[in-house]
């Protein structure tokens, strides 16, 4: 199916399924249009400085109070419990996880890695993967405790949502604000992925500084969906995560009931393969910074919650220079997972789907192989980067993994030999 998409980041959009059911002039007429319900959904503080203040208006057929009572939902996999073991200072990194045997659907299917802070402290972030074999059916899901990244690394995802609904391919990232209702559909009848919790401020594209009024992530290539409104009753089930854990509720309709809304505080996806990316052209390999997709500030200026940052495919020009990442130890916290190809600092090990962990102050970087072809390599020419997608969840905090990531037959419990073949090549006599 070929849908419609608003295009931009967080501006203020409006749609309609139905035309002129969006109230003029006021968003809480004595009576609404059509006989729905007028609610506010906000994102923000009611009090947020302008610039940064989010919420949106939904037109439904009923309000979203109208449920049953929550009761605690069992989830044997996915939770926001990062004490369960202590943090290790050793990189890390795991293969793929096989895709589920049993009937599985998206939230079923969410496993979680590793994760900081908590919805309580609101900041930090919750690292999971997802495997999943079926849609779900008459089940809706919403995250109160964070904003939520979704990675596709296989299958598409039909995300039907309270404003719409989004389709997604891997290599295109989709962002479900805090509260949103939604359904996730397999395309393709299975799915594998990446989600990011992200406790902190909402993410927002990252400042430009001195490259200027375009660049990086474009705004107009966000999209989010027009309004489109299932008028459905039957037995489904309401699934919250609300402070770590999960509930469900009886619901006798289909909460993405909205005909019609208006506001800022919306989903939306990016195409990864849109990203401008810049680079040097000159000499040296610049901080990883530059590519930059979203970032969720902190109270400190410039110390992200949360910064996604991705390795599109590009060109490789810097003279005199060794052009992988060099070698590094970072006061942040780095958790990379690869959506397509090959990851030009791994030469083998990092698989599509996999995962690697590099804590604060953990030195990494390129393996022996491909440090070896780096120096080795004629950086007279240009390079070209093809046939890649890695990306990076980097975050002030350290990154603590799941005591079940940790047992997890997929952790690679040789990952550090990778360096040990890194001789030394010192010769005082040969400067
Ligand atoms: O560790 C990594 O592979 C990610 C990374 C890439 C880069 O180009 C510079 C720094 C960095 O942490
Ligand atoms: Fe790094």
């Amino acid at each position: 199916m070929t849908l419609s998409y608003q295009s931009g980041f967080a501006n203020e959009f409006a749609s309609e399924a139905l035309a002129g059911v969006l109230p003029v002039g006021r968003n809480s007429p004595q009576k609404v249009p059509y006989g729905l319900y007028a609610e506010q959904l906000s994102g923000t503080a009611f009090t947020a400085p302008r610039h940064v203040n989010r919420r949106s208006w939904l037109y439904r057929l009923r309000p979203s109070a109208v449920h049953k009572p929550f009761e605690p939902l069992a989830h044997a996999t996915f939770h926001n419990r990062f004490d369960e073991a202590p943090a290790t200072p050793n990189q890390l990194r795991w293969d793929p996880r096989a895709l589920p045997a049993a009937p599985t659907d998206f939230v079923d299917g969410l496993y979680t890695m590793a994760g900081n802070g908590g919805a309580a402290a609101q900041h930090g972030v919750g690292i999971h993967v997802y495997g999943a074999n079926r849609s779900m059916e008459n089940r809706f899901f919403y995250d109160a405790d964070g904003e939520l990244l979704i990675v596709p690394q296989q299958g598409r995802l039909s995300i039907a949502t309270e404003f719409g609904v989004l389709e997604l391919e891997p290599q295109e990232i989709a962002l479900i604000p805090r509260g949103v209702r939604f359904r996730v559909e397999l395309v393709d009848g299975v799915a594998r992925g990446y989600v990011c919790e992200n406790f902190g401020a909402m993410l927002r594209l990252p400042d430009l500084g001195p490259i200027g009024s375009n660049g990086l992530a474009n705004a107009r290539d966000f999209l989010t969906p027009v309004a489109a409104y299932e008028d459905r009753e039957g037995d489904f089930e309401l699934v919250a995560k609300f402070q770590g854990g999960l509930w469900r509720a009886d619901i006798g309709h289909s909460p993405l009931d909205v005909v019609g809304w208006h506001g800022n505080y919306v989903p939306c996806k990016y195409d990864l393969r849109r990203f401008n990316t810049i680079g040097s052209i000159s000499y040296d390999h610049p901080d990883p910074s530059i590519f930059t997709v979203l970032t969720s500030p902190s109270d400190t200026p410039g110390t992200a919650n949360l910064d996604f940052v991705i390795f599109p495919p590009r060109w490789l020009v810097a003279e005199d220079t060794f052009r992988p990442p060099w070698f590094h130890r970072n006061i942040a916290s780095e958790f990379m997972g690869l959506v397509h190809g090959v990851y030009d600092a791994k030469a083998g090990g990092f698989s599509p789907g996999g995962a690697s962990l590099h804590n604060a102050m953990s030195g990494h970087g390129p393996d022996a192989a491909s440090f070896d072809k780096a120096t080795r390599a004629d950086v007279s020419k240009p390079d070209h980067i093809v046939d890649t997608m890695a990306f990076m969840f980097e975050t002030r905090a350290v990154i603590r993994p799941t005591a079940q990531a940790l047992a997890a037959s997929e952790l690679q419990a040789h990952y550090y030999e990778c360096w040990q073949g890194l001789k030394k090549t010192f010769d005082p006599a040969k400067p």
